[in-house]
C-alpha cells in the first residue's frame, strides 16, 4: 500500500477528515521549507504538498504567484528542493506530493525525473497544467517509481471527462472547488456535493477539496462533501508575511476543525 493510501486508510479509522497543507519551496529559503514542512506534519498535517515555483504559474493565484517568485529571486532549483526533501523525508510522517508545473518535469525527462523524485522519497504528484490527454507518458514513468500521479477534476469537467479522469488517477482526486486560480474565497457557491457524487460514481479513491479555504470555519464546511481539504494560499500568506510561528498553530486549528469532536 502506498503511503498516502495508508494515510486515508488510518483517516477513515479514526473517522476524521484529512487535512493537506501546501507550501511553496525555497519561500523565503528551503531551510525555512524544510522546517516548516516539520512543523505542519507535527501540528497534524496529514498531506504536504510542496509546490516548485515556476515562472509562469497558470493555476496559481497572487499569493502563491509572489511566493514563486520570491522562491525564484533566492535562487532555487528542482535539484535543491529535492535535496532538501531527501532530507527531511525520515522526520515526516506525513505524505509528500510534489505540486509541479509540467515544464520542470519535461525538462528534466520524465522518467529521470519520477525516479529522482522516488529516491527523495516523494510519494505523489500534482501536474496541474498537464491534460489529462497527455498524461499517458508521465502516468507510466510514475506508476514504475511508485509516485502517485493525482489528478484534477474541476466545476467545469464534464460527466465524461471526469470518468476518464478517474480511470487514470492514482492516491486521491483533487476536486478543483472553484472555476479560477488559488486563492482564499469569501464563499464557495459550487455544488460540492453533486460534484464530489460525480467523482464517487467513477471511483473509490478519496477525493480532495481544494481551492479557497480560508481557515479552520471554511474546512469544516467544505469537509462533510470530501476526504480531506486543502489548504494553500492561507498558509503561504502567513509565510510570506514572516509570521512563521503561526503556521503551526494555524495546521492545528485547521486539523482540530475536521476532526470528530469538531474545532
Ligand atoms: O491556495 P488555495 O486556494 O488554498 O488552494 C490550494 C492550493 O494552493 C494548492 O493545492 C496548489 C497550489 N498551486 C496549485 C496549482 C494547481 C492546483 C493546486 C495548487
Amino acid at each position: 500500500m502506498s503511503r498516502i493510501a495508508e494515510t486515508f486508510a488510518g483517516l477513515r479509522k479514526r473517522g476524521e477528515k484529512g487535512l493537506v497543507t501546501y507550501l511553496t519551496a525555497g519561500d523565503p529559503d528551503l531551510e525555512r521549507t524544510a522546517a516548516l514542512i516539520a512543523v505542519m506534519d507535527q501540528a497534524g498535517a496529514d498531506i504536504i504538498e510542496i509546490g516548485i515555483p515556476f515562472s509562469d504559474p497558470l493555476a496559481d493565484g497572487p499569493v502563491i504567484q509572489a511566493a514563486s517568485n520570491r522562491a525564484l529571486a533566492a535562487g532555487v532549483t528542482v535539484d535543491r528542493i529535492l535535496a532538501m526533501v531527501a532530507e527531511v523525508r525520515a522526520a515526516v510522517a506525513a505524505p509528500l506530493v510534489l505540486m509541479t508545473y509540467y515544464n520542470p518535469v519535461f525538462q528534466q525527462g520524465l522518467e529521470a525525473f519520477c525516479r529522482r523524485a522516488a529516491e527523495s522519497g516523494v510519494d505523489g504528484m500534482i501536474v496541474p497544467d498537464l491534460p489529462y490527454e497527455e498524461s499517458g507518458p508521465l502516468l507510466r514513468a510514475a506508476d514504475r517509481y511508485g509516485i502517485d500521479l493525482i489528478p484534477l477534476v474541476a466545476p467545469t469537467s464534464t460527466p465524461s471527462r471526469i470518468a476518464a479522469i478517474c480511470a487514470r488517477a492514482r492516491g486521491f482526486i483533487y476536486c478543483v472547488s472553484v472555476t479560477g486560480v488559488t486563492g482564499m474565497r469569501e464563499t464557495i457557491e459550487t455544488d460540492l456535493r453533486s460534484l464530489g457524487d460525480s467523482i464517487r460514481q467513477h471511483t473509490n479513491l478519496p477525493v480532495a477539496i481544494g481551492f479557497g479555504v480560508s481557515g479552520p470555519e471554511a474546512a469544516a464546511r467544505v469537509a462533510p462533501f470530501c476526504d480531506a481539504v486543502v489548504v494553500g494560499s492561507a498558509i503561504v500568506r502567513l509565510i510570506g508575511a514572516g509570521a512563521f510561528e503561526e503556521v503551526g498553530r494555524f495546521t492545528a486549528a485547521l486539523k482540530r476543525a475536521l476532526s470528530p469532536q469538531g474545532g
